[in-house]
């Protein structure tokens, strides 16, 4: 039997954040996560509820956040991008927490079409990723779920982006760097949580400072998905 996967949404937008922002891309976004961010701006995608369960076409370009969810397999993930007609071939797995499940499947049934898959994970759960998926860590440190950022996700990841608000945040994000280094490649950006200014203040003196990157949410700011 092959892998079904719980899908919240699945759209065609531009990647508003991190290294790939400005990427035309397909975004598949999983149902459920355990984590527990407050200020999390997809909390409609934590629980998996079998009474919010719909067929594949209640998650396709959705009119607005909500918890229903389909159970879609590789295969069927494949023939509704070409059904939908879209052109991107940079594929956004998010959530919830996308590495909650085995993403190997789906990337067997998508790098063969010259699909390039990223993930966007909190690295709280062991990856089950292709060699090619470009994987954007955003750590997420003492929240209420009680999940620790695994360091063999910080090993593997491609970027970290790393929402903050408060100085303790970049503490706490200093204290895991000095535990866990990625590797010597791999760029740092922070993302003010919510567009706040008083968070954007903060995040840019801190790029500057330490020579890391911006990261802004383009997406809210154009009001697109
Ligand atoms: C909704 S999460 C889903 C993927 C995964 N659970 C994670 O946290 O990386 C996608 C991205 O949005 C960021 N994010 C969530 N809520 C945010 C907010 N209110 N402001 C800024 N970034 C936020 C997360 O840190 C993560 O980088
Ligand atoms: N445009 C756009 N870019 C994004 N980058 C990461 C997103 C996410 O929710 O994971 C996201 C999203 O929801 N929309
Ligand atoms: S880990 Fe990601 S999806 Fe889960 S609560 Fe935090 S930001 Fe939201
Ligand atoms: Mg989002």
């Amino acid at each position: 039997m092959s892998t079904a996967y719980p899908i919240n949404e699945i759209f065609e937008t531009i990647q508003g954040e991190g290294q790939f922002t400005g990427v035309p891309s397909i975004f598949v976004r999983l149902q459920g996560c355990p984590v527990g961010c407050p200020w999390c701006d997809t909390q409609h995608t934590w629980e998996l509820k079998e009474a919010a369960r719909v067929g594949a076409s209640g998650v396709v370009n959705k009119a607005g956040p909500s918890e229903q969810w389909a159970e879609l397999s590789a295969a069927d993930i494949v023939a509704l991008f070409r059904e939908q007609g879209y052109q991107a071939k940079h594929v956004v797995i998010t959530g919830g927490e996308p590495a909650m499940y085995d993403l190997r499947p789906l990337a067997a049934e998508l790098e063969p079409l010259g699909y390039r898959l990223q993930i966007e994970t909190s690295g709280t759960f062991t990856l089950l990723v292709s060699a090619d998926t470009w994987v954007t860590v955003s750590p997420k440190l003492d929240m209420p779920g009680g999940y620790l950022v695994r360091p063999d996700c910080m090993q593997r990841a491609d970027e970290i982006k790393y929402p903050v608000a408060m100085q303790k945040h970049i503490d706490a994000l200093d204290n895991l760097l000095s535990r866990c280094p990625p590797r010597p490649e791999v760029s740092i950006s922070l993302q003010p949580i919510s567009q706040r200014p008083r968070a954007t203040e903060l995040a840019i003196k801190t790029c500057i400072a330490r020579n890391w990157r911006l990261s802004v949410q383009l997406h809210k700011y154009l009001n697109i998905e």
